[in-house]
């Protein structure tokens, strides 16, 4: 692969994802590409406030070796609906061939309604770095040493 060549994500249209827009980036400097709903257009889904549902994406990602796809929450729909990624940031790995689906919660008060084509969630690209797993008797000394939780304090 050429150095400046940008990685390409391969995606591989289902029979439901017919018509369904691809993951794009909405502004030059965008971090994520939003994602659709694949859901079928005569049978919306509609997510009560408190329950969550698996959304089809309508898409195999082919995310390029050495990086992973995180599926992220819009935070409009965050902030105006309560709806939200339930694993966030969802993990794709770049060997997975199943389907790309986004799981959604509903946090907010009322039902959610889910249409086919509806931008739902947003996929960011990232680089990932594998490591050699080591066991050893101790870990070397530190001046946080066990400290954590707090313990720096608050201001
Ligand atoms: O929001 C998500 C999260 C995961 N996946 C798919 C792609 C990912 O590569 C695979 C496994 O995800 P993860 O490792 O998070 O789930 P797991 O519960 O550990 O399942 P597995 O045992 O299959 O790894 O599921 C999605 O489609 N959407
Ligand atoms: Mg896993």
């Amino acid at each position: 692969m050429n150095a400046h060549a940008p990685a390409q994500l391969l995606l591989v249209r289902l029979p439901h994802g017919a018509g369904i827009e691809l993951p794009a980036y909405e502004t030059p400097g965008a971090a994520g590409m939003d994602l659709r709903a694949a859901v079928e257009a005569d049978a919306p889904l509609t997510l009560a406030p408190g329950k969550r549902t698996l959304v089809p994406t309508g898409f195999v990602f082919e995310v390029p070796f050495g990086y992973e796809a995180q599926i992220r929450p819009r935070s409009g729909l965050a902030f105006k609906n309560g709806i939200t990624c339930l694993n966030t940031p969802g993990t794709i790995d770049s060997d997975y061939r199943g389907e790309v689906k986004v799981l959604l919660v509903n946090l907010g008060e009322e039902p959610f309604v889910i249409e086919r084509g509806m931008r739902i969630a947003q996929m960011v690209i990232a680089p990932v770095t594998q490591v050699a797993v080591q066991e050893a008797a101790e870990a070397s000394e530190t001046a946080r040493g066990a400290g954590g939780f707090g313990s720096t304090g608050v201001r």
